[in-house]
């Protein structure tokens, strides 16, 4: 990876257009300061840019991983930082920051169209482009196209696609041409030769908003919660009885996909994403569930789905099925149904009988 330092120097505020609120805990200064994936020109900064209250400070970071070790040390309000993409998949360097040290909670989400401009400095030829500098998602996702337009042409991995702008118009790049946003075009001096390119059109990358621990966003009816839980046992049916605890619950999954725990070769944690928001009884209960089975899950948030697509909830998981139910039982306990738990009474022997 090009090297660069943490945080980026350039800093710019949010437009007065800009949303005016964003969910989490109050900003220490005056200004929301938001940590991001930069320099300026990153996909990344578009999903800032959907979210970020006017006024706000938008602090370019080398590194997701950089922008959430930022908002633990408290140095920013608020971090963004990509977690999926619809060709690549989950975005590992931002699901393992979120899984270990101190505990974040994502508040939003945003999701960015994703397609790329092949640019170069002013002067270059098609037939001078051999090496190609570009974050390894962005790669990811034109490799067909490039092998088909740069037959041989070599990958140069960049810390962000807008780095590789970047390092291309300062004249400090070890690569001939880029692939990066076209804000990156505005926003650099380069020029490009090829213009929206990508092996998938219609790619689109999920962004979080990340914060420190506190109010979590009220639910919408229409919402996610992000949870990394760890198998308690390594043996067959281990994975069904955790997704059990789901089923049984009425409970959907938008995403599941197993991380290595890093302690041993075979040893997997899973990162989930639930249909639902922690207040609503059956993700609670689900979550009991999961607790009981194995106790070592983090909670990363709840927080409203950027689809709006609210949640199916089956017949008998609406939560007063489950306060009805715990009515029931507590009623039980307490003489109804001519029940008495009697403490004075010693339970049987066995056998019963005989
Ligand atoms: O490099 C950027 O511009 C980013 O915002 C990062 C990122 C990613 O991590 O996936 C975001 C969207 C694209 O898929 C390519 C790269």
């Amino acid at each position: 990876m090009e090297a660069a330092s943490t945080p980026l120097s350039s800093r710019e505020t949010a437009p007065p257009s800009a949303p005016t609120n964003i969910p989490g805990p109050a900003p220490k200064g005056e200004r929301m300061r938001i940590g991001f994936l930069g320099p300026f020109g990153t996909f990344t900064e578009q999903a800032v840019r959907q979210i970020a209250p006017a006024g706000a400070e938008l602090v370019p970071m080398t590194s997701a991983p950089h922008a959430l070790a930022a908002l633990r040390r408290g140095e920013v309000d608020r971090a963004v930082a990509p977690i999926e993409n619809s060709i690549e998949g989950g975005v590992n360097a931002t699901l393992d920051s979120l899984a270990h040290g101190d505990p974040l909670v994502i508040v939003a989400e945003m999701v960015v169209p994703v397609v790329f401009q092949l640019v170069v400095r002013p002067g270059t030829r098609p037939e001078d482009v051999h090496k190609i500098g570009t974050h390894p998602h962005a790669w990811a996702q034109c490799r067909n196209w490039v092998e088909q337009t740069f037959p041989g042409a070599i990958h140069v991995p960049t810390t962000s696609t807008a780095a590789g702008a970047q390092l291309l118009a300062n004249g400090d790049a070890n690569f001939d041409a880029a692939l990066c946003s076209a804000v990156s075009v505005d926003t650099y001096e380069v020029e490009p030769l090829f213009r929206d390119v990508a092996d998938n059109p219609g790619a689109v990358t999920r962004f979080v908003l990340v914060a420190p621990p506190g109010n979590l966003p009220a639910p919408t009816g229409a919402d996610k919660t992000t949870i990394q839980v760890a198998l308690p046992v390594n043996e067959s049916g281990a994975l069904l009885t955790l997704l059990e605890q789901f089923a049984v619950r009425g409970v959907d999954l938008s995403r599941i996909e197993s991380r290595p725990s890093g302690d041993a070769l075979g040893d997997y944690t899973f990162s989930i994403d639930i249909v639902g928001h922690v207040v609503e009884e059956r993700v609670q209960a689900a979550l009991v569930g999961l607790h009981r089975y194995s106790p070592e899950v983090r909670f990363m948030g709840s927080y409203p789905r950027v689809d709006g697509r609210r949640s199916v909830v089956l017949p008998g998981t609406r939560d007063e099925d489950f306060q009805k139910g715990r009515a029931w039982v507590a009623d039980l306990l307490h003489g109804g149904d001519g029940v008495h738990i009697d403490s004075s009474t010693p339970a049987p022997s066995w056998p019963l009988l005989g």
